[in-house]
């Protein structure tokens, strides 16, 4: 089900970031359209024209297939399951769409970007069927040499007969209507299905959608929040390496090393997070905590972006697969992948993932709660309520730097009902504003503007500015009653009262994770990616806004440690060496285990198996002794050290049983005192010791 809302959003000018990555210039209007033309506001030095335009309340996409990295394909390639797929397509659906407007790292950290910042690029098929790339830097070269590095160049290779409007698969016809979104997709995919005939009929997924598709539509998810070139190239090849010819050498060779790096940390944590849900590990909280943090530690926070952006792509499409599956799937999702949207910060993503889950998981309650949504959702009103308060504050002379709104999540509101045991009604925040003004003083005239405008709900005012929360948390609250009597929430804050709350110990993802305890080693990993993951996308936004930046932006601290005048170290434990979570397997099960930095193989070997530890005198270890592979190579060495992210496979030196026995056989009879023969002492292969 599709159902249109509106956020508005302002770009905060960039002297109130609270990161210099995540702002940029632009300031938009665009209430309900899908142009992508750059705005023709005047930004103004004091108040900030709002930026608009559709958001997901509900996204869900009724789309029609599925896979995720490499785990997934191989199931829903070809077998039985096609059988069940659906061949039509609409996976550019209306979540995807609505979430243009919506979507950005910037979106959550400084307010959602405007249209003009997605990039777009124009493909003309030639008539020798090459295809011929425009002008934007962004994918320039990029595509052309993914396609030409999936296509078959052998001898005998086919050009499609199709006549160059064909495509031989269904796109949504909503999809037509988007201008930055859909031209390059269908484009790109006509262009090689014209010339190679494999883009028609092999490498199909569940729903008989070509391949590529996916890639091409995970790419462009990562394009629409403004990822750079790098980032949306690994969306294109993110399963090379586990389902082609292509290996990480060939991609090394054809695209360099920084891009082979990245896929291959894609393909790492579809490996993991199979793992993970093979063995059901995430359900567990601890270790389930301790997968996301990994998952953000290992290298590259760009990885986990393309990761996200095939899982949410898998899960807009995931009617095509067996219900059992679509829950395994979406449980998966719940457990791990939205949870690491909340630490990235990329709400609109978090919020899709969440209520995709949602309707998979609770199909009947997502029904019935979205119902009664749509009784009481006002799709209009936080437009119109956002734009008479910013009315009202020119009049008064308040000056401001961003007034955002937002409609709450299905999924959201449900959570929210279960923790306050509140009804639908009883929920005041459905609809929401909020202001970043310049100091103290004028959010409390903002405030009296506010309650002038509309009607008080009673009891409804917090003051958490003379009251902060324990974590630093500042802000004004009230509800007032907007347009037909529906409960507005509003929210006022200064610059740095609102970057305390994106940032930092009152962080909002922190808030939503209901403020666990995380060591700061966790604490500054997840601002560490939300950094990595804001400046790539700022990196996008430059060229495509006529905002001066300047090439040398970069995040002012490495990974994991914070520079000494990072404003958002997590001193004063911030420079002792965080712990390494890896993965272990043992017996077919894998878990997540922490250890102190610097701990080598030797260590995790001491504590895994099974057995006491303590040595026999006659020289061998009750314990079974393991044989240790990690990053599925044989380890020589184990004093080596373990990193963030390895993943251990342990297995019994000498797997035969029979040795075991006999090793238990001797401690048995070692404890109860019989004599023991040096030939029986000597621990060879088979020895035939009997009592
Ligand atoms: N970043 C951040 N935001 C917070 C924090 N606490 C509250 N908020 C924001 O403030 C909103 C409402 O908080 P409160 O006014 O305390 O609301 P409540 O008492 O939980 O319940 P309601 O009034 O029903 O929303 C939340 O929806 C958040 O958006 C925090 O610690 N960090
Ligand atoms: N009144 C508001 N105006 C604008 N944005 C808001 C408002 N309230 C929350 N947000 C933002 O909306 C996004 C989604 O938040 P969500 O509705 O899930 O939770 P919340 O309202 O912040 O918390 P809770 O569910 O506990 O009330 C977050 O980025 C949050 O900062």
């Amino acid at each position: 089900m599709a159902v249109p809302t509106i956020a508005l959003y302002a770009s905060p000018p960039s002297s109130m970031c609270s990161s210099p990555y995540s702002c940029h210039g632009s300031y938009d209007f665009d209430l309900n359209s899908r142009s992508s033309s750059p705005s023709t506001a005047t930004p103004s030095s004091t108040h900030k024209t709002i930026v608009g335009g559709l958001s997901s309340l509900f996204s869900s996409s009724s789309s029609s297939f599925s896979s995720g990295g490499a785990e997934d394909l191989t199931s829903l390639r070809g077998g039985e399951e096609l059988n069940n797929c659906s061949f039509s397509y609409s996976s550019f659906g209306s979540s995807l769409k609505r979430d243009h407007f919506h979507q950005s790292p910037v979106s959550v950290i400084q307010g959602p970007i405007s249209l003009g910042s997605t990039p777009s690029l124009r493909f003309s098929p030639e008539r020798d069927g090459s295809v011929r790339v425009g002008t934007r830097r962004l994918f320039k070269g990029v595509v052309t040499h993914a396609l030409g590095s999936c296509v078959d160049y052998s001898p005998g290779f086919q050009i499609h007969a199709n006549s160059p409007e064909e495509l031989t698969f269904v796109m949504d016809d909503n999809n037509l209507k988007e201008p930055n979104l859909e031209p390059y997709a269908k484009d790109m995919l006509l262009a090689a299905q014209l010339k190679h005939s494999i883009f028609n009929d092999e490498l199909m997924r569940a729903s008989g959608d070509p391949y590529l598709q996916h890639c091409v539509e995970t790419a462009c998810l990562l394009a629409t929040i403004g990822a750079d070139a790098m980032v949306v190239s690994a969306g294109l090849l993110h399963d090379t390496i586990d389902d082609s010819f292509m290996n990480y050498d060939y991609i090394f060779q054809s695209f360099g090393p920084g891009l082979a790096d990245l896929v291959e940390g894609v393909s790492q944590l579809s490996h993991m997070s199979k793992l993970a849900r093979e063995s059901n590990t995430a359900t567990k909280t601890v270790e389930a905590d301790r997968l996301h943090t990994m998952f953000l530690a290992m290298a590259d926070a760009r990885a986990v972006l393309v990761k996200l952006a095939d899982r949410l792509h898998n899960m807009m499409t995931l009617d095509a697969l067996p219900l059992s599956k679509q829950y395994r799937f979406a449980k998966e999702t719940m457990e791990i992948f939205s949870p690491l949207a909340n630490r990235l910060g990329i709400v609109s993503w978090k919020e899709q993932l969440e209520n995709l889950c949602f309707k998979y998981l609770n199909p009947n309650q997502y029904k019935d709660l979205s119902t009664q949504l749509m009784k009481s959702f006002d799709g209009e009103m936080v437009t119109s309520a956002a734009e008479k308060l910013e009315q009202a504050l020119k009049d008064g002379s308040v000056t401001y730097h961003g007034l955002y709104g937002r409609h709450k999540s299905l999924y959201s509101i449900h959570c929210k009902m279960l923790k306050k045991n509140l009804s639908m009604d009883e929920i005041h925040d459905i609809h929401g504003l909020r202001l970043i003004v310049e100091n103290v003083e004028d959010c409390y005239k903002a405030l009296n503007l506010v309650h002038g405008l509309w009607p008080v709900v009673p009891g409804k005012f917090k003051d958490y500015i003379n009251n902060p929360k324990c974590n630093g948390y500042r802000s004004l609250h009230t509800v007032v009653q907007g347009k037909g009597l529906v409960p507005l929430e509003v929210q006022i804050r200064t610059k740095e009262m609102h970057s305390q709350a994106e940032f930092g110990f009152a962080a909002h993802w922190r808030y939503k994770e209901d403020d666990c305890m995380h060591s700061s080693f966790v604490l500054q990993m997840v601002e560490w990616a939300r950094w990595v993951v804001t400046w790539q996308c700022e990196t996008m936004m430059k060229d495509q806004s006529s905002i001066g930046y300047t090439d040398t932006m970069k995040p002012p601290c490495k990974f994991p440690f914070h520079s000494e005048d990072c404003p958002h170290s997590y001193k004063p434990s911030c420079g002792s060496d965080g712990p390494v979570f890896v993965i272990v397997i043992e017996n077919d099960k894998m878990s997540v285990q922490e250890f102190p930095a610097n701990s080598t193989v030797k260590d995790l070997v001491a504590v895994a198996g099974q057995g006491s530890g303590r040595w026999t005198p006659y020289g061998f270890s009750v314990k079974q002794e393991l044989m240790a592979k990690v990053n599925r190579e044989a380890v020589n060495d184990y004093n080596c050290k373990l990193k963030m992210g390895d993943v251990v496979e342990l297995s019994p030196k000498i797997p035969d049983k029979s040795l075991t026995e006999y090793r238990e056989e001797i401690q048995r009879m070692y404890e109860i005192g019989v004599p023991i023969t040096g030939r029986q002492r000597t621990a060879g292969n088979r020895v035939g010791w009997r009592r």
